[in-house]
């Protein structure tokens, strides 16, 4: 298979047929150029079968909601420096391995458009001749496309995972300026309410991947790709913009821009809205456009890190399960039991150790005093948390005591289970090294306002009490830098279940390799 494709389409209504045959064809990356089906031979390649770029926004529309649904693998990019201006050369970033034709031509031709307008090829590359009749669909249409030009045009967004809608924006933002377009990346503490937000790739990634493909697409353009704490940006200063793009779902946001641009006697920005792009095959919890927070849905019961070699032996495979204070780690045990798997829960090798004849009792009582005693002679486990959740320094005297014993007995019972899987679970798993003894490391995920909520309803904390038991734990995002697979028991049961279940199925494959 190709890495990179280039399919030169001389109709656009062949897209589907194209992009179907494709797929199979290139693996990576597929570029196309949209070629005047005016414009034969190939020797005089300019577009002009289209006449402005709202008409262009149409054709790109349809293209990238077809990638979606068809070859939704593949890095589509539709070129668009011939669709702004004759360009004598088809300029990519990445070397071109394959060029693809929807028609036939002859060689000479070929040998002749090769040479003179794809300067990024690689020696020895394909050519290969997909022949198509006119007649397939061709998904419907936006409305209401704006006829204008602007000098500076501005969009501003997450732009998490780029995907297809994020490629139609900035392609119709790119289409519709004639210098700049300004795309403002929102920072980290605008993205608290998204769903899954401590998945979201880090900033700079962001920025790198559109700058990638801005920059791919349209060279010709001046970018200034900016990070922005709040949802306005150089908007409501920048005199020079003139034209911001929206989502549907944005409008208001663009409207506001408008209104704070006329408190400051700035010219109001012409908004243009895109119209979302289907989602061909939404999962439960999913939405039913494309959308990064659906990328990030899938990511759940999947190997999000590669994992480590670790020196330990291969058997039995050992999970460590952690995550935050009620994010539903028992829950996760629980599905990981049904399926076959051994659990250690944690927590209850703690309370054994400085039960009355463990091992540690008499160490936890001369740290912590003798009122920490209840009326049985066993130490007081509501007391002694009151003395060390929130206080740092009086938990590490307990952990410190704790761990080195707990990591002794948790090690045995490893070796004498007879289950080829065992899950260790464990709030704080990474922190006490744990994890080394672990093949690879689950976590469990749930936001803090639902960890608070639940600690409130199940452990019968006041809110202040639940917010201080979080607080003297990691954050989430620490917890997903160590997870290999991440669960997220946020919603019913049943998806939970579906979750490791998936997860599960996978740690097959990877133990079957
Ligand atoms: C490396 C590990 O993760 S081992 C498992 C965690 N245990 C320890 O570190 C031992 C020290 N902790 C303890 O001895 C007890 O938790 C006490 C005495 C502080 C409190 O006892 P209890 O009130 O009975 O609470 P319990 O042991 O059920 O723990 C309550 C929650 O705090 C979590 N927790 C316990 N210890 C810690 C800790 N050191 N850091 C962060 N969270 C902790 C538990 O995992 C549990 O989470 P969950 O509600 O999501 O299941």
């Amino acid at each position: 298979m190709a890495k990179t494709g280039l399919l030169i389409v001389s109709n656009p209504k062949h897209i589907t047929k194209l992009l179907s045959d494709i797929s199979k064809t290139v693996q990576n990356t597929l570029y196309i150029q949209l070629l005047s089906a005016l414009s034969d031979p190939l020797g005089s390649f300019h577009a002009n079968v289209f006449s402005a770029p709202p008409k262009f926004s149409r054709t790109i529309y349809s293209i990238y909601s077809q990638a979606t649904q068809l070859c939704n693998n593949l890095d589509v990019r539709v070129l668009l420096s011939g669709l702004k201006s004759a360009v004598p050369q088809i300029k990519t970033l990445k070397p071109i391995d394959i060029v693809i034709f929807d028609k036939k031509y002859n060689q000479i031709e070929i040998d002749n458009f090769i040479k003179n307008k794809v300067p990024n090829i690689v020696l020895g590359h394909k050519i290969l001749t997909v022949e198509c009749c006119a007649s397939e669909k061709i998904a419907p249409e936006p409305d209401n496309r704006d006829e204008g030009i602007y000098k500076h045009v501005c969009l501003g967004g997450t732009f998490d995972r780029l995907h297809t809608a994020h490629k139609l924006l900035l392609s119709d933002a790119i289409l519709r300026a004639s210098d700049k377009v300004t795309v403002g990346m929102t920072e980290e503490n605008m993205i608290h309410s998204k769903i899954l937000w401590e998945l979201i790739q880090d900033i700079d990634t962001r920025i790198e991947k559109v700058n990638d493909f801005v920059t791919d697409v349209c060279p010709e353009l001046t970018y200034d790709i900016m990070k922005i704490s709040d949802p306005f940006g150089p908007a409501i200063v920048d005199p020079t913009m003139g034209m911001i793009m929206v989502s549907e779902e944005t409008v208001r946001g663009g409207e506001l821009i408008n209104e704070i641009r006329r408190t400051k006697n700035l010219e109001e920005l012409k908004i243009v809205a895109i119209n979302f792009i289907e989602e061909p095959n939404p999962q439960p919890k999913e939405e039913h456009k494309v959308s990064s927070s659906n990328l990030r849905l899938r990511l759940l019961g999947t190997l999000i890190k590669p994992l480590k070699n670790k020196n330990i032996p291969n058997k039995p495979y050992v999970i460590g399960l952690t995550g935050g204070i009620a994010s539903g780690k028992s829950g996760v045990a629980t599905h990981l039991h049904n399926l076959g798997a051994a659990v250690i829960d944690c927590d209850k090798i703690a309370h054994r150790m400085y039960s009355r004849d463990g091992p540690s009792f008499q160490k936890v009582i001369d740290q912590f005093g003798n009122d920490i005693i209840n009326f049985d002679g066993e130490i007081d486990r509501r007391m002694l948390g009151d003395k060390v959740f929130n206080k740092p320094v009086e938990l590490k005297k307990l952990t410190d005591i704790l761990w080195p014993e707990m990591a002794k007995e948790i090690n045995r019972i490893i070796k004498i289970l007879p289950n080829p899987i065992i899950c260790v679970e464990a709030a704080v798993l990474c922190q006490a090294g744990w994890d080394q003894f672990c093949h690879e490391v689950w976590i469990t995920l749930v936001p803090q306002r639902d960890a608070i909520q639940r600690l409130v309803t199940r452990n019968n904390l006041d809110e202040e009490q639940a917010k201080n038991r979080l607080e003297s734990q990691p954050s989430n995002k620490e917890y997903v830098e160590n997870a290999n697979v991440i669960i997220c028991p946020l919603w019913e049961v049943a998806y939970t279940k579906s979750q490791v279940e998936k997860a599960w199925g996978l740690l097959q494959h990877r133990l079957s390799k």
